[in-house]
């Protein structure tokens, strides 16, 4: 609001300004110049003004507005590893911006891609080939010590709290993990359809067993069968629909609106970007990949916009289909955000694209506790968040139940490395199932607003495990294997996505970016566990070549 009366202030002082001056019998070329020499100074006022506004106040500090410039508040606190990671990181990697994320502007790794960098080209090289050899072994070596001398070793470097967990909560060993249906106790009927066995069997610990066997049952019908009923899912910010199949088989349908190699929209923020369907797609087989196993499944699938989408619409969803000029059907729905006729999703010329999410058993048979995540970002232009400014964030959570105790917070930095391979911003709160108690697994949903920028890598959505120096062992161990090979982690999301309907699901540079985005993670596990000593590429003999 003060910067809209300041702004007016300003105009209406310098138009009487001008004015005067115009009336002062000048020539018409001295007019322009002089008017525009105000129109200069006017305009500079104004930015200065504007970029004040820009910065809000906090005690003594001027806070930076969307972490353009520096944190306050850039040392960690004893625990954590995030601000000094993310200056040694900043320092090493010559293409990067000073907001606390990477920018590669190549399509492959992106190191040596920074226009006009010839001079840093070579040194660049040199360390590209360094880091190719970096196989981490010392987070491997470390794994192997026993409890003692891991113990021993955080005495050393002084961390409060052990950084690699492989206790109960860290290892996902249970011996007691129940299903909905052994806690309702419910006979699974004999003639129960796949989706629900899948949701009976959704166990305390996990969406579905490593062996599970209606996953793939699942997408192949979701995929496949007829469509028989689609209404719109109210709520949230963009359009939904709920696609009924015969005997009660429903997915939650997203629609395409890009064609695969369209990025975020630079000047739109993580919660104005549109969302991605094939995002959706992506990110159930990465979580799958990655053993954490809290993702829906998520198939792709081509409808016909007139006989899959059109007739089987009815109410208010129906009221919004029309023929575009270019004589293609189209519909916005209704929503939030972009629902409205310039943001039409239309046919092409009659099929339409889209993802379907296996239906999570409804909210009153299996009812569902929202929690706000603890990192969530500020859903504000000008406003940061506290664990932006703060830096003893992580020893606050610690100490606030459901985190003080059990697996949660090590949920949460599984859903940290999640997010930060697939470049999600937007998770703002997340769900467990309340039947389970507060052990249990968060679901790992909504992941529209990923796989965006495949050149940026957005060091904040690391923020969570870097503060808070922990990690699950069975986490960094499948992070490690995909490092090393010989399968990279790209290879085996390229491999696991090529079995879906509408592959390819993602552009390759998407792909490439989670090469690169493990090895950062796996960096910034080193900076926590030997405390930005960095004995992992010099005082290790980390050159053995097995990849
Ligand atoms: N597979 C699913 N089955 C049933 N319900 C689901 C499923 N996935 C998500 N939901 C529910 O729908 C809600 C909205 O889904 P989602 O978050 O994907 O949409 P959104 O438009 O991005 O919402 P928001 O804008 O609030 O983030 C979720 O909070 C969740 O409760
Ligand atoms: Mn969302």
């Amino acid at each position: 609001m003060s910067s809209i009366s300041s702004k007016s202030v300003f105009n209406g002082f310098g138009s009487r300004f001008i004015s005067n001056m115009f009336g002062g019998g000048l020539k018409l070329k001295e007019r322009f110049v002089v008017g525009f020499s105000i129109a200069a100074v006017l305009f500079t006022l104004l930015l200065v003004v504007d970029l004040q506004m820009d910065f809000g106040l906090s005690g003594h500090h001027v806070i930076p507005s969307h972490g353009r410039v520096r944190y306050v508040n850039d040392v960690d606190g004893p625990g954590a590893a995030y601000n000094s990671f993310k200056k040694r990181f900043l320092q090493k990697t010559h293409s990067a911006s000073n907001n606390g994320s990477i920018e590669t502007t190549g399509a492959a790794s992106g190191l040596d891609k920074v226009p006009g960098a010839k001079l840093n080209k070579k040194s660049n090289e040199i360390k590209k080939k360094e880091e190719e050899h970096d196989d981490f072994s010392d987070l491997m070596d470390y794994m192997m010590l026993g409890s003692a001398e891991r113990e021993k070793h955080r005495i050393e470097v002084d961390r409060e709290h052990i950084v690699i967990q492989r206790s109960m909560e860290g290892d996902l060993v249970r011996v007691d993990n129940p299903t909905i249906a052994e806690i309702k106790k419910i006979k699974i009927r004999k003639n129960a359809t796949n989706l629900e066995r899948f949701q009976l069997q959704i166990s305390q610990h996990e969406l579905y067993g490593k062996d599970d066997i209606y996953v793939n049952k699942l997408l192949q019908e979701m995929g496949t069968q007829p469509i028989i009923h689609v209404v719109q899912k109210t709520g949230g910010t963009q359009l939904k629909l709920i696609i009924d199949y015969p005997r009660g088989l429903q997915a939650l349908f997203k629609p395409m609106r890009f064609p695969r190699e369209q990025q975020t929209l630079p000047n739109h923020f993580y919660f104005t970007d549109f969302e991605r369907h094939n995002a959706e797609i992506a990110a159930f087989h990465l979580d799958r990949l990655l053993g954490f196993r809290r993702a829906m499944p998520v198939t792709g699938r081509r409808l016909n916009m007139t006989t899959e989408l059109y007739q089987k619409a009815e109410g208010e969803l129906l009221k919004t289909f029309f023929v575009s000029p270019s004589d293609n059907l189209c519909f916005h729905g209704k929503c939030t955000y972009y629902c409205d006729t310039s943001h039409a999703i239309c046919g092409n010329p009659d099929m339409l694209e889209g993802s379907f999410a296996a239906f999570l058993p409804s909210k009153d048979f299996a009812p569902r506790k929202v929690w706000r995540h603890p990192w969530r970002r500020s859903y504000h232009k000008r406003r940061k968040a506290q664990w932006e400014t703060e830096a003893n964030y992580c020893s606050v959570v610690r100490e606030i139940p459901p985190y003080d105790q059990g697996r949660r917070l090590y949920d949460l930095m599984d859903m940290s490395v999640f997010d930060f391979l697939t470049g999600n911003m937007d998770r703002h709160h997340y769900e467990t199932f309340k039947l389970f108690g507060n052990d249990t697994f968060p679901l790992h949903l909504d992941h529209g607003r990923g796989f965006g920028k495949p050149f940026h890598d957005e060091l904040s959505i690391l923020a969570p495990v870097l503060q808070c120096c922990m990690i699950r062992q069975s986490t960094l161990e499948t992070l490690l294997k995909f490092h090393n090979g010989p399968v990279k982690l790209s290879a085996a999301l390229r491999k696991s996505l090529e079995r879906d309907p509408v592959a390819p699901i993602l552009w390759e540079p998407h792909l490439e970016a989670l090469d690169r985005r493990v090895q950062i993670i796996l960096k910034g596990i080193r900076d926590c566990v030997q405390k930005g000593e960095d004995l992992g590429s010099e005082g290790n003999d980390a050159n053995e070549d097995d990849t």
